[in-house]
């Protein structure tokens, strides 16, 4: 899999675990920063993320910061990004069965590596259950982007 990631002062030490996590495990992954500890703004890191995976050129996206709750609001402003928080193994799990998420958001600040490693390997093998069920609801977040997504 193709994977973008990026992550905010708050959060590249734990991107860099991830990265040498994925690549161990095959995956291709595009670094879009930050790299050291200087303070950055992390919208300005989301976007380059959240672009690769809704023009097509990565499969997914992970973004980092220190809770991952401003990484998240980022994303989720670009039209075509399902972008799931997850502090937690089950939720990792269902966001991709339920949401199709694309994006995966995480805090540093909350989660140790050993978690949000598993969480990402979660995430990144769970495929979304097809169905009607699911298929429609996000078929309605779709409409709500459409109706609202200028604006936003
Ligand atoms: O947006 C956030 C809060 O939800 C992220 O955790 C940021 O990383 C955090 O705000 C950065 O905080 P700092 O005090 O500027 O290091």
């Amino acid at each position: 899999m193709k994977i973008a990631i990026g992550a905010d002062h708050a959060g590249f030490r734990l991107k860099d675990d991830i990265i040498r996590a994925l690549q161990a495990e095959g995956h291709v992954v595009e670094d879009f920063g930050c790299h050291c500890a200087d303070s950055i703004d992390y919208p300005d890191y989301a976007l380059p993320v959240c672009e690769q995976v809704v023009s097509g050129k990565a499969d997914r996206g992970i973004l980092i910061c220190g809770t991952g709750i401003g990484m998240s609001i980022a994303a989720n402003k670009i039209p075509g990004i399902r972008c799931a928080l997850a502090g937690d193994l089950f939720s990792a799990k269902a966001t991709r069965e339920h949401n199709d998420s694309n994006v995966l958001a995480l805090g540093e600040r909350v989660v140790g590596p050993g978690v949000a490693l598993e969480i990402v390997k979660v995430w990144i093998e769970t495929e979304f259950s097809q169905g009607p069920r699911h298929q429609g609801r996000i078929d309605k977040i779709k409409r709500l982007e459409d109706k609202y997504g200028a604006r936003s």
